[in-house]
């Protein structure tokens, strides 16, 4: 038998089971679209910072056992005491801060280099969706260690979408190009996880500007699969989402006591 026509034995999992995981939260954004204040990670909801949800949201996952936080530029110091006074009881989840970027993708890379070399599975989530479910976060992660190069959380959109050719003015009329099938498409959402090699590669070598990790890794041409999102994921970007979720942590109280 030729070495061509051989079977080729199977391909070992991306990050088999078990692979330790480590969360990156980029949260170095302004929050221009949430309006003047400090920034968008650390405003209080309920009372507590943002980022603070965010990070006691992916440690509450028994399989993360490290979050790199990724702090606005010159607020790590300020991040780094804000998690000394948020102890997150019982959990045995690691900790590291470090600097971000001007843009998401520069402050995603930045905090892949302080990944310690033993995290075979790799999460990424915004400091802005601070009120992800658990059961969401632990979904994707057994994606990955099934073998998914890339996960993303996702939702099919309550709205049409319209295609438009963007106007050069806000506000003025927009001429709609099409009507993309709404079966076909997804909203999504973070924690997106990654097998590590696959998301270093993607932020090493992917220069284009990118909206989300997953992205990047499609244009190496790998696969990435959804698993389903959660609508109390959404991200909070415009004034209502901090109302929204204010209700919702209202709505934890009432219902478990969160
Ligand atoms: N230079 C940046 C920009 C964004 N982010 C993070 O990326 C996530 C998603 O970005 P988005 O919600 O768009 O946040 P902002 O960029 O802060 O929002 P805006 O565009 O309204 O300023 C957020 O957790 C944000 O802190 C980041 O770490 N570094
Ligand atoms: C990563 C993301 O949250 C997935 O929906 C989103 O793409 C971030 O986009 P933003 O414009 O930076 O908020």
């Amino acid at each position: 038998m030729s070495d061509e026509s051989r079977p080729s034995p199977a391909q070992p999992p991306l990050a088999p089971a078990g692979a330790p995981v480590a969360a990156v939260i980029p949260a170095a954004g302004r929050g221009v679209r949430l309006g003047p204040g400090a920034p968008k990670a650390l405003r209080a909801l309920n009372g507590t910072p943002m980022l603070i949800h965010a990070v006691r949201a992916l440690a509450a996952s028994r399989h993360v056992s490290l979050v790199i936080v990724v702090a606005p530029p010159d607020g790590a110091a300020e991040v780094k005491s804000l998690l000394d006074a948020h102890e997150l009881p019982g959990s045995s989840t690691d900790f590291l801060v470090v600097p971000g970027g001007e843009s998401r993708q520069e402050s995603v890379r930045l905090g892949l280099a302080a990944l310690p070399p033993e995290y075979g599975v790799v999460l990424v989530h915004d400091a802005a969706r601070p009120l992800v479910p658990v059961d969401t976060v632990d979904a994707v992660i057994e994606a990955v260690r099934d073998g998914a190069p890339a996960v993303v959380p996702a939702l099919p959109p309550a709205d049409t979408v319209k295609e438009v050719e963007p106007a050069a003015e806000p506000g003025a009329p927009e001429p709609v190009v099409a009507t993309p099938e709404r079966a076909r498409l997804r909203a999504v959402q973070t924690p997106q996880g990654f097998d590590r090699a696959t998301l270093l590669r993607a932020h090493e070598t992917v220069t284009d500007d990118v909206t989300d990790d997953a992205g990047m890794v499609e244009k190496l041409g790998l696969p990435v699969v959804t698993v389903p999102g959660h609508e109390e994921a959404f991200k909070v970007t415009r004034p209502l989402d901090l109302v929204l979720a204010e209700a919702v942590l209202a709505r934890r109280r009432l219902n478990d006591g969160f």
